[in-house]
């Protein structure tokens, strides 16, 4: 089936979905929440992890596999965090016909399951800093509205999780994170995001303070978390027992960090950049950068178009380029065409009886379908520029438009007309909870509450006197707030 039946300006939800599903990246599983990661989304995930994996080992993070299941017991030990979140942990309770002694819960996350082992590996300083990670899975029975990538039961991501003997450390790492997330997304995904802080509300209840990546989608007007690196402090430390020997023989507690991305960073890809011709790819994550479509006249010389698709291909290939072609005879080259914007390939080439008789072949960009005819002989360094201007392209272009949904505002009402108008809004706050759980209480409905987004660690001026816009007390921060996912 061509075309997409959905505009995205019209129906998101059902744009979205549609999207991924004819782009070849989702299938649809038959357990809710649950999807199929077709190779167009695993080959996204595989060259994300292949800059994100590298970057860690410098930072000289050693990978691990801890197990997918954790015991009743351990999951409770620290409930201040698990509280809240009890309804989404899944448990196996039977195995064959045989009821288990005691359930098993499956991972939501890993620190019950990595901390009772970081006690017994680490006694002295010179077992610091313990640096792990683990790429895996995790399983999260979330009710609210599934979303391919958002908001799935299951994700795949990677979790770190590292140990240090200083609070300097373990502050000096949480960014050095936080960069390679904000690397992610507007390096490679072309997504703009704001580094900012979680508030005491926010933030990940068994940590000391959460700094994230936040993203924000314009079609709907919602926030989006895009990453995650928290100082967890000492907390951890007291309830696994994570102690060391320091230098003069005294026992101190660890200081530790734990950080996360995930596969959704994949769906605010498709969301920020998909048209109404289907997905549009950055070619840093573009599974296929470039296809190569023969365009056969009715006499014309059909083998000698095929091999000049083929040598335009290896050449691609040979100059590092991940470029392909489309020789499939039951299809029409318009169907090619329609076919290759629908999966988001950045660039298509055409070659026919006239460019082969040029000495040229025609390139097609598939962000502003800009068409350009170029010599053969400038075919890599052509392509190199295109691609190159293309990933700039996405990335200047998603932040003009996230900046236009930029709104400061001061007052109530301004806020819940900008709220109510699907902006992003940054706002003069007195940085109390009670404020905070107040604006949630006062735009509570059926769209979900605003809330917090983080205080952006670029703060703008604060002239003196400004009064928070909820409280009215005197304001001590500005602050990204809005709907969210
Ligand atoms: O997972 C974290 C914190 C931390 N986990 C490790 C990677 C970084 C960061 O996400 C927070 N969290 C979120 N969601 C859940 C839990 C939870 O701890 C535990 C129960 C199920 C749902
Ligand atoms: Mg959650």
């Amino acid at each position: 089936k061509l075309g997409m039946a959905y505009k995205k300006d019209d129906n998101f939800g059902e744009w979205y979905s549609e999207v991924v599903v004819n782009s070849e990246m989702i299938e649809y599983y038959d357990i809710s929440g649950c999807y199929i990661l077709r190779p167009w989304a695993m080959e996204i995930w595989e060259l994300l992890k292949e800059f994100f994996d590298a970057e860690i080992k410098k930072l000289k993070l050693k990978p691990y596999y801890f197990p997918l299941f954790v015991t009743e017991n351990v999951l409770q030990k620290e409930k201040d965090h698990i509280e809240g979140f009890a309804p989404e942990v899944a448990w196996v309770t039977k195995s064959g016909k045989s009821e288990l002694e005691a359930p098993i819960a499956i991972r939501p996350t890993s620190e019950t399951v990595m901390y009772p082992y970081f006690s017994k590996w680490i006694r002295s300083h010179r077992d610091l800093p313990l640096r792990c990670n683990q790429w895996c899975n995790v399983v999260r029975w979330e009710f609210s509205n599934p979303t391919p990538f958002i908001r799935s039961r299951e994700f795949l991501w990677q979790e770190g999780h590292t140990a240090f003997a200083t609070k300097e450390e373990a502050d000096e790492e949480v960014l050095q994170i936080l960069e390679l997330y904000r690397r992610i997304y507007e390096e490679f995904l072309a997504v703009p995001v704001s580094k900012g802080r979680k508030s005491e509300m926010e933030k990940f209840a068994g940590g000391l303070y959460t700094t994230s990546v936040e993203a924000f989608i314009p079609n709907t007007g919602r926030g989006i978390q895009g990453a995650t690196s928290h100082c967890l402090g000492q907390n951890f430390a007291k309830m696994f027992d994570i102690t060391f020997e320091n230098e003069k023989g005294s026992r101190e507690m660890v200081w530790q960090n734990s950080w996360a991305y995930t596969t959704r960073s994949i769906g605010v890809m498709v969301m920020t950049h998909g048209d109404d011709k289907g997905l549009v790819l950055p070619p840093r994550v573009a599974p296929l950068q470039v296809i190569v479509i023969p365009v056969p006249y009715k006499d014309a010389d059909t083998t000698a178009i095929k091999g000049a698709c083929e040598s335009t291909v290896y050449t691609l290939n040979e100059s590092g380029f991940r470029a392909d072609l489309d020789t499939r005879e039951n299809y029409s080259p318009g169907w090619k065409y329609s076919h290759w914007e629908m999966k988001g390939v950045p660039l298509r080439i055409e070659i026919g009886p006239k460019d082969l008789a040029n000495k040229q072949v025609r390139i097609v960009r598939r962000d502003n379908g800009a068409k350009v005819d170029i010599p053969v002989a400038n075919l890599v360094e052509e392509v190199k520029r295109l691609l190159g201007e293309i990933q700039e392209n996405l990335l200047k272009t998603a932040k003009e438009k996230r900046d236009a949904c930029i709104e400061v505002i001061h007052t109530w009402d301004e806020f819940t007309t900008a709220l109510n108008n699907k902006r992003l809004i940054l706002a003069p706050w007195c940085d109390e909870e009670e404020v905070e759980k107040d604006v949630k209480a006062r735009t509570k409905g059926e769209l979900g509450a605003a809330k917090t987004l983080c205080t952006p660690f670029e703060q703008p001026e604060l002239p003196g006197g400004t009064l928070c816009f909820a409280s009215g007390k005197p304001a001590k921060k500005w602050s990204f707030w809005g709907r969210s996912y």
